[in-house]
């Protein structure tokens, strides 16, 4: 037994010779909301999917609730809402059609809850889901995530094709119900303008291998960007997160609080450009 929700324990995984996964190692405990990001092609559908179960790694391992993510159990899967990049959904239903009938599955599954959340992202119910927008299909595959109040949360880029006041309800959303604070959550996504609003922990990945997992807030407070030289002394080399190509410095100051004042804070949209650089 542990007590992380979510874990990856060196998983590696190769598409065509290469290393999609490189020895990813995330423990993700009960309550934490984290934003997984990265540049397109980094890994993190992949790294969702192999949690989710959907993808097998050539080594390492997954588990979600304690339960290897290969052999969920029923009483584990029906703990669990998955969003897909791409939503495999059942097009011939209408929404309310297929919201209820993968709904009743779940034992913890209302059609109040359901039809609430629904309405709360606007999702028309009485259209075949063949009609439906890029959007509005990216809701239902929401809807059909949250509505049986789920324990865990796998997310994989859930709001690219949604309006900025949906978005705005689907971040409400994830943290309604009655579980919610207890909720945990792993969401990929690019708009990392929502994600540092709800994020507890933010992991960056880049190709293929976590590159830095870290608490938001401790993030916002501690990391600081500092040119080549500073005033302050030497750098404790171990307080350096990541070397810019522009010679800059990423530096954690909580191992070298003498650097505090010094150079200046990130927001995750910065962050993320001089991770990346
Ligand atoms: N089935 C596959 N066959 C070959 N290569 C694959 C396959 N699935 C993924 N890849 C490769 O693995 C890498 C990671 O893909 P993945 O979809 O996990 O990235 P991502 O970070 O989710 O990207 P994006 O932000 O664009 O959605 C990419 O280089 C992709 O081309």
């Amino acid at each position: 037994m542990n007590d992380f929700t979510i874990r990856a324990s060196q998983l590696t995984l190769r598409r065509n010779g290469a290393k999609v996964l490189d020895n990813v190692t995330l423990d993700i405990p009960a309550g934490a909301v984290v934003g997984l990001v990265g540049r397109n092609g980094a890994g993190k559908s992949t790294l969702l999917r192999c949690l989710a179960g959907l993808a097998a790694p050539d080594s390492g391992n997954a588990s979600l609730l304690g339960c290897p993510s290969l052999q969920l159990t029923d009483t584990v899967r029906e703990r669990i809402g998955y969003v897909a990049q791409t939503p495999d959904l059942f097009e011939w239903m209408t929404v309310e059609k297929h919201l209820f009938t993968i709904g009743r599955a779940y034992p913890r599954w209302t059609e109040e809850r359901c039809l609430a959340l629904a309405a709360r992202l606007n999702l028309p119910l009485n259209v075949r889901v063949t009609a439906l927008s890029g959007g509005d299909q990216q809701k239902l595959s929401v809807v059909l995530a949250l509505a049986h109040d789920p324990d865990v949360l796998l997310f994989d880029e859930p709001v690219a094709s949604l309006d900025p006041m949906t978005r705005r309800e689907f971040m409400r959303a994830i943290f309604s119900g009655e579980r919610a604070t207890e909720r945990t959550v792993i969401i990929s996504s690019h708009i990392l303008s929502d994600l540092e609003r709800v994020v507890t922990h933010v992991a960056f990945i880049r190709d293929g291998q976590l590159q830095l997992v870290d608490d938001w807030d401790a993030m916002l407070e501690c990391y600081r960007l500092i040119p080549q030289a500073v005033a302050n002394g030497p750098v404790p080399p171990d307080a350096v997160v990541h070397y810019t190509r522009s010679g800059q410095r990423l530096i954690d100051t909580r191992r070298a609080p003498a650097l505090a004042q010094t150079g200046r804070s990130l927001s995750l949209d910065e962050l993320f450009v001089e991770l990346n650089s």
